[in-house]
């Protein structure tokens, strides 16, 4: 019989990549502040997102999810949620449009601040202190004094994660988001570019549609879908403390929800299966995800999936592959396998940051634009060879004009990074290569929509 679960039952548990806070009565008086404080999202909001992703699970939708690889409190500004939010929004008429199927857009966003970490410290010229986690637990200053995990940071990132949400729900259900619209959320930025051209053809078509929609007698007024859109947010589920305490009862099911977010992810760090961080998310009814590398062998894999969703729903699980370019054709098959085997309803999302990580010789931590354009094109051929829906993707990116990462049609160089090299943590796509992506994300799935077509037209013969 599977142990009891408690939102505190991952106390009893060994614990990875969380802080040691060195005032536990003060770390103890937070906790029980944000346990009072209201919750930022609603059950039956994150229920409706699983349901959503298990059309994704069934291979008859699409799920996006991106934004910031560490949100921080420096760079809280309206413009910067709006903008990670309109290219988001690209993005996904982009994919939509390539896909024919509608995508679930999930930001990495409202929350998501707190870092694992490759190393608990970090040197420069021959001093060494505890490394920099997020916001939410310390500061990004190279001092002693910042560097002190300080529970307070977790307030601050509630209030800021309230705001965001507020923002956003405001832009998915104000107007803002209206399909009619969809030519004025190309940024300053990317005006001027091959995506913006190409982008504003597509909106030339989509206006079109909506003109023969209107015709028929579907409009903004009469067809909620056109007129506003859905909108999730998620982070890694990483900081237990905060988790627990934004962790709540809904009253209509009687279920625990983590009220902090729509949808919650293990890190690949993280994952162990008898640790803290599983144990707490297997109680929680939201959707959620795990994190899968190059080095997961398929019974752990199994039993990953079994501990977290034993009840098979569909949309509960996401598994988010960052195994490198180079490794996903040697690795994956064996897992999709694996989970076809078991019947097991999961969705497969890629995640072609993580494991694409380099150091430029200038020293910046980079990723090059096509080593993530090959690991996301390996990933869908592994899926149509193996007959299975790639589900999605995950990225880390922003709206903002950085330089951040290597390459894409603008051709950001090593020599330019330093240029405007803004992360708190990972480097980002910036607007127009998070497009380009789409774009070429897009052609994949028309392809693969042809190859469907012909495939079924060839068995009704
Ligand atoms: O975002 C993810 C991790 O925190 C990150 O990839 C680890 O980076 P590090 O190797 O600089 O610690
Ligand atoms: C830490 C992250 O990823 P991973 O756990 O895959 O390394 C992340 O998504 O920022
Ligand atoms: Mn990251």
């Amino acid at each position: 019989m599977a142990e009891r679960w408690s939102p505190g039952s991952w106390r009893a548990k060994p614990i990875h990549q969380v802080p040691t806070y060195p005032d536990s009565v003060a770390l103890a008086e937070v906790e029980r502040t944000l346990a009072d404080y209201p919750p930022l999202v609603f059950a039956g909001e994150a229920r409706r997102l699983k349901a959503t992703l298990a059309q994704v699970a069934e291979g008859r939708a699409f799920l996006l999810q991106g934004g910031d690889c560490a949100e921080s409190f420096v760079e809280f500004r309206a413009n910067t949620i709006r903008d990670t939010f309109r290219v988001l929004l690209q993005m996904a008429v982009v994919l939509t449009y390539g896909a024919a199927m509608p995508v679930v857009k999930v930001g990495r966003m409202a929350g998501q601040f707190a870092k694992p970490r490759s190393a608990d410290t970090e040197t420069i010229d021959g001093v060494t202190l505890p490394s920099y986690r997020g916001d939410n637990i310390n500061g990004i200053d190279f001092t002693p004094e910042s560097r002190i995990p300080d529970p307070q940071r977790m307030v601050r990132a509630y209030n800021q994660s309230a705001s965001t949400l507020n923002l956003l729900r405001a832009f998915a259900q104000g107007g803002y988001a209206d399909l009619h619209t969809v030519h004025q959320w190309t940024l300053d930025c990317v005006a001027g570019t091959l995506q913006a051209a190409r982008y504003q053809d597509l909106c030339t078509r989509l206006g079109e549609t909506l003109d023969f929609m209107e015709a028929c007698g579907l409009t903004s007024d009469s067809a909620p879908q056109i007129r506003e859109t859905d909108f999730f947010t998620s982070h890694e589920a990483l900081l237990l403390p905060y988790e627990e305490a934004l962790t709540r009862v809904d009253s209509t099911s009687g279920d625990w929800y983590d009220c902090s977010a729509h949808m919650l992810w293990i890190g690949e760090r993280t994952r162990q299966i008898d640790a803290a961080h599983v144990e707490f998310l297997r109680g929680v009814r939201n959707p959620i995800g795990f994190k899968i590398g190059p080095g997961i062998a398929p019974d752990d894999l199994l039993a990953l999936i079994e501990r977290l969703d034993p009840a098979n729903e569909p949309g509960r699980l996401t598994l988010i592959v960052r195994m490198g370019a180079a490794q996903v054709e040697a690795k994956l098959p064996a897992l999709i396998r694996a989970v076809q085997r078991e019947g097991r309803k999961v969705v497969w999302s890629c995640d072609p940051m993580h494991a694409n990580t380099v150091k430029a010789a200038t020293g910046f931590k980079t990723r090059l634009f096509d080593s993530i354009l090959a690991e996301v094109r390996a990933f869908f051929a592994v899926h149509k060879s193996e007959g299975s829906h790639a589900g999605g993707v995950h990225f880390e990116m922003t709206g903002q004009d950085v330089t951040e990462c290597v390459g894409g049609m603008t051709a950001i160089t090593e020599a330019r990074l330093g240029d405007r090299y803004h992360t708190h943590c990972d480097p980002r796509l910036n607007a127009t290569q998070a497009l380009e992506l789409a774009f070429l994300i897009a052609e994949q799935l028309k392809d693969d929509r042809a190859t469907a077509r012909v495939l079924a037209h060839a068995r009704a013969r």
